[in-house]
């Protein structure tokens, strides 16, 4: 993609100027549409082939074989159109700039308030140590303390997390003005202090250690230290002795109270456990936002909002502000909602072997949403007003609520009851009932008329955890694509309820995600039917040597080398781009079709779909293999089996296919050699699933794929090809 001249559109007149830009692309854009029109153009032919191609006289063709060339129309016409809504993200794309120094001297510290939500739910897959980091990386950011809150909702109920909250507030004291007097980066102290070799100030240093040292001596142990019971008693009071993570009144602790000016100058910290009772649904992450929205609007009450899962530190403390730039710009800005930060992570290997970071996603399409009416609501690292969350409508007033309670008054509105018969989790707050609570609350937030903006500021916001085997990315794929794809059937589906209210470009963008689960099937067939008719001796494409094969060509080389310098460009290796096309295949093949039938399951009343939530940690020997790239497999899965069984398939279709071509003479090969195309994708498939074959018959590793999966997957392939050998 080449640079371009950037053109800042001055939609902003008259005196005050504006706290942000808006950059869109111009020269590359025309040349893209050009490409994207001739990719198009082509496959309008490919679909024009197999239509015409049936007619032609041919006495072989059986109606067998009739049906399988309808199957490949129906298949080519799907990821045609596909392709075609996924352009919508590329058609008018936009960049956001900010002017800090612009909102510091119009604003200077009169700040609206910002309270931060923080999310854990669990101890033992979300460190305490790591939550505190996040935790303390918000207290630290660049803004006034009196204007800051941190909230941490604890869904696990646990007394280690609360153990170690109460240390942070201890160590904020420390850690806050160390980071503003030296403009410390990034301000998690962990992050800090394992990247910097050449650390400022030892003494913070050694206090963080012995801090982290205590935190995880009473993780592992599983108790809290006697004397910080008895330090804050009054905290640690609030468990009931029979208290479980499923069933245990609300506990909610103020740790440090900045509301007033104060010498101390660090921001509010307070605890919060909603109650949680066995007969009470808690509607997981959604329903901790709703708690803390209506517990914060009790103590600090802030306009601005920002979400953030406990592993996502802040490592740019000026994001805050950022994001303020868009939300306070007295023109373009009063019509959004929110401000969406990307994704990224910290425990990234450099190609990716999962192809977490979704780099394309980060660096290219949402900024596409965004010029098509905004992104998507993704979750954590979002800033969000207060009161469009929860529920007004654009162009209606603000209200100022400013009323502020004790702690014990307030606990009520953490309660399993308070939310019966009200209006939260439907019209207010985040929304219940989809695993992906967060896209489906930005798109009726978006429907009210609201837009929303993307900003990705050079060094990266928010920094994350993604997952480090292969399972639990699948696993949260699975989850995220089912989500989406509930959204489409639900009743705030882009395509019915948005039309009109949001733009038709958006409605696309939506349309991309959700359709990812029922995307599952095309590419499964294609994949299936390409190599069984391989193997069987059919031919699916035109001969290599005939025009039509031309836009066969055109397509799939055009296709590919668009992704790959899109890749590229956006920071990617050729290594990464070829792991991201395995796990496109996987998620396809596994993650997605489970989320398709779940959901397909759900909306027939036979299953319900829970939030499974993503491990941070990994134990040791699988921690290296992840650092060194090895693909982890390990556990019993049936997404495992269903991949072992389509990659064995796929090798025995390709190796019957090349032992035919090496027995038959030369002349006889004819028939074979016209099958070019389906050689290709054969075996670019094997080469592709090397790795799933390491793990399943070459490697002798804990993480290598467990041999009943092996076993299962190679005898479920045999009798696949044994069948259709007498098909
Ligand atoms: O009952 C629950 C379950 C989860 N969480 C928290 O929700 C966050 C996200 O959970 P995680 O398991 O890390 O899921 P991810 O798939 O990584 O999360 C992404 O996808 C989710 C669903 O779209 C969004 O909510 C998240 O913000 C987004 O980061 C974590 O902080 C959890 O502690 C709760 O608070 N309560
Ligand atoms: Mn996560």
């Amino acid at each position: 993609m080449a640079k371009e001249d950037n053109r800042f559109s001055s939609a902003h007149e008259g005196d005050r100027e504006p706290l942000f830009a808006t950059r869109r692309r111009t020269g590359g854009l025309i040349a893209f549409r050009f490409f994207a029109a001739s990719v198009f153009g082509c496959i309008c032919c490919t679909w024009f082939y197999r239509v015409v191609e049936p007619l032609e006289k041919d006495e072989n063709r059986t109606g067998f074989f009739r049906l399988i060339w309808l199957v490949m129309l129906i298949l080519e016409i799907w990821f045609g159109l596909y392709w075609l809504v996924v352009q919508s993200l590329r058609w008018n794309p936009v960049w956001r700039s900010t002017f800090t120094d612009r909102l510091s001297r119009r604003y200077g510290n009169d700040l609206p308030r910002l309270d931060v939500f923080v999310c854990t739910a669990d101890p033992v897959i979300e460190p305490p140590l790591m939550v505190v980091n996040t935790v303390l990386s918000v207290m630290a950011l660049d803004y006034p303390p009196e204007k800051l809150a941190v909230y941490l909702s604890d869904d696990g109920g646990s007394q280690l997390t609360f153990y170690a909250l109460a240390e942070a507030a201890e160590f904020a004291k420390t850690w806050v003005m160390f980071c503003k007097r030296f403009d410390v980066e990034p301000r998690s102290p962990g992050a800090y202090f394992s990247s910097k070799s050449n650390v400022l100030d030892s003494e913070v240093a050694e206090l963080y250690r012995e801090m982290a040292a205590r935190i995880e001596t009473a993780t592992k142990l599983r108790r809290v230290p006697e004397e910080a019971r008895l330090k804050c008693r009054e905290g640690f009071s609030q468990w009931d002795s029979d208290a479980t993570q499923r069933n245990h009144a609300t506990i909610l602790q103020i740790l440090i109270d900045g509301r007033k000016e104060n010498t101390i100058a660090i921001p509010t910290l307070v605890y919060l456990s909603r109650e949680k009772r066995p007969e009470h649904h808690h509607h997981y992450k959604a329903g901790s936002m709703n708690a803390l929205l209506r517990v914060s609007s009790k103590i600090t009450c802030g306009r601005i909002i920002l979400n953030l899962d406990c592993d996502m530190y802040a490592n740019n403390s000026k994001s805050a502000l950022e994001a303020l730039c868009i939300l306070l710009d007295e023109k373009e800005g009063k019509e959004i909602a929110f401000v969406q930060f990307p994704q990224f992570y910290d425990n990234l290997t450099r190609n990716d072997l999962y192809g977490s970071m979704m780099r394309v996603i980060a660096h290219v399409e949402f900024n596409g949403l965004d010029g098509n009416g905004g992104p998507l609501y993704i979750g954590t690292g979002c800033f969000h007003r207060r009161d469009v969350i929860c529920g007004r409508k654009y162009g209606e007033e603000e209200e100022e609520e400013d009323e502020i309670v004790e702690a014990e008054k307030i606990k009520s509105l953490a309660s399993c009851t308070y939310e019966k018969g009200s209006e939260w989790g439907k019209e207010m707050g985040v929304k219940y009932g989809c695993p992906v609570e967060d896209v489906i609350t930005g798109l009726a937030i978006q429907c009210r008329g609201w837009k929303s903006a993307y900003l990705t500021p050079k060094k990266e916001a928010f920094l994350g955890v993604a997952p480090t085997n292969l399972h639990q990315m699948l696993v949260q794929q699975k989850r995220w694509s089912e989500g989406d794809f509930q959204i489409l059937l639900s009743e705030y589906s882009p395509v019915w309820y948005a039309q009109g209210k949001i733009s038709f470009g958006l409605i696309l963008g939506y349309c991309c995600y959700c359709l990812w689960a029922p995307s599952s099937v095309p590419v499964l067939l294609y994949s299936l039917l390409t190599s069984l008719c391989l193997f069987k001796g059919i031919p699916l494409f035109p001969k290599v040597w005939s025009w039509w094969f031309i836009p066969f060509g055109y397509v799939a080389i055009a296709v590919n080398t668009y992704s790959l310098a899109e890749f590229l460009w956006c920071g990617g290796t050729l290594r990464g781009w070829w792991n991201e096309q395995r796990m496109w295949l996987y998620r396809r093949t596994s993650s997605f079709l489970f989320g398709f039938t779940d959901t397909i399951l759900k909306k027939l009343g036979v299953s319900e779909s829970a939030f499974v939530i993503t491990a941070k940690v990994a134990e040791e020997e699988a921690a290296e293999r992840y650092e060194k790239e090895v693909m982890e497999f390990g556990v019993e899965s049936p997404m495992f089996l269903l991949l072992g069984t389509l990659g064995m398939l796929n090798l025995f279709c390709f190796a019957a296919a090349v032992m035919r071509l090496m027995m038959t003479t030369s002349r006889e090969a004819g028939g074979d050699l016209t099958m070019g195309l389906q050689f290709v994708i054969t075996g670019l498939l094997v080469v592709l699933n090397w790795p799933l074959y390491q793990g399943m018959l070459l490697r002798k590793d804990k993480g290598k794929m467990p041999v009943m999966v092996t076993v299962k997957s190679v005898v479920l392939a045999l009798s696949a090809c044994t069948f259709i050998v007498f098909l």
